[in-house]
């Protein structure tokens, strides 16, 4: 695969935006609001498969190594046991499939049904490794309407919202760039 400084660019930005995305964060409990997903969605409309799962898999990596760039000023390898980690490797998977799935697409409205399918997969990953963390790791078991509770049901309006505003921009943008 080779990538032209342009593309690099865009990733590395994208790369920093996402950390920005952590930045902007409000603790509700376990898990935070934060405008990550967003910037995933962005990634994920703005570059190819392989360059968007690269640019969030970076940022993981970033993050892993010990650079603060999580929700909540957060970072290093410790972060695998940290209850929201899972949704940080949906994050990675979610970016791959949005490209694949939206590549040349320009209708805000089939974005958006792929935004949602990725906001699914998110949750897909995240909710069982919530679960399985505050099990066995904070040894604080819980049910699956509390899960929901506090790992989705407060997140999923807000989702929907920055799914839109992505689905709105993206294509747009994609046309001033002259597309990906
Ligand atoms: O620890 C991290 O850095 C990841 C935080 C993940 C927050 C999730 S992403 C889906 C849902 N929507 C939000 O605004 N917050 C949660």
């Amino acid at each position: 695969m080779k990538i032209k400084t342009k593309d690099l660019t865009k990733m590395a930005l994208l790369v920093a935006l996402i950390a920005v995305g952590a930045f902007i964060s409000i603790p509700l409990g376990p898990v935070p609001f934060t405008l990550q997903n967003f910037f995933v969605f962005m990634t994920g409309l703005l570059l190819t498969p392989w360059q968007a799962f690269l640019t969030v898999l970076v940022y993981v990596l970033l993050g892993l190594i010990g650079l603060p760039i999580f929700a909540g000023f957060t970072g290093g390898f410790q972060s695998v046991f940290s209850p929201t980690f899972g949704f940080l490797i949906s994050f990675v998977i979610g970016a791959f499939m949005i490209s694949k799935l939206t590549r040349k697409e320009t209708s805000s409205v089939k974005i958006m049904i792929v935004l949602v399918l990725a906001e699914v997969l998110f949750y897909a990953i995240g909710l069982p490794y919530f679960h399985i963390i505050m099990k066995n790791v904070m040894g604080n078991p819980m049910d699956l309407s509390k899960i929901m509770s506090l790992a989705m049901i407060p997140f999923l309006i807000p989702d929907m919202i920055k799914a839109a505003v992505a689905a709105i921009i993206a294509p747009r943008i994609n046309k001033a760039l002259n597309r990906r």
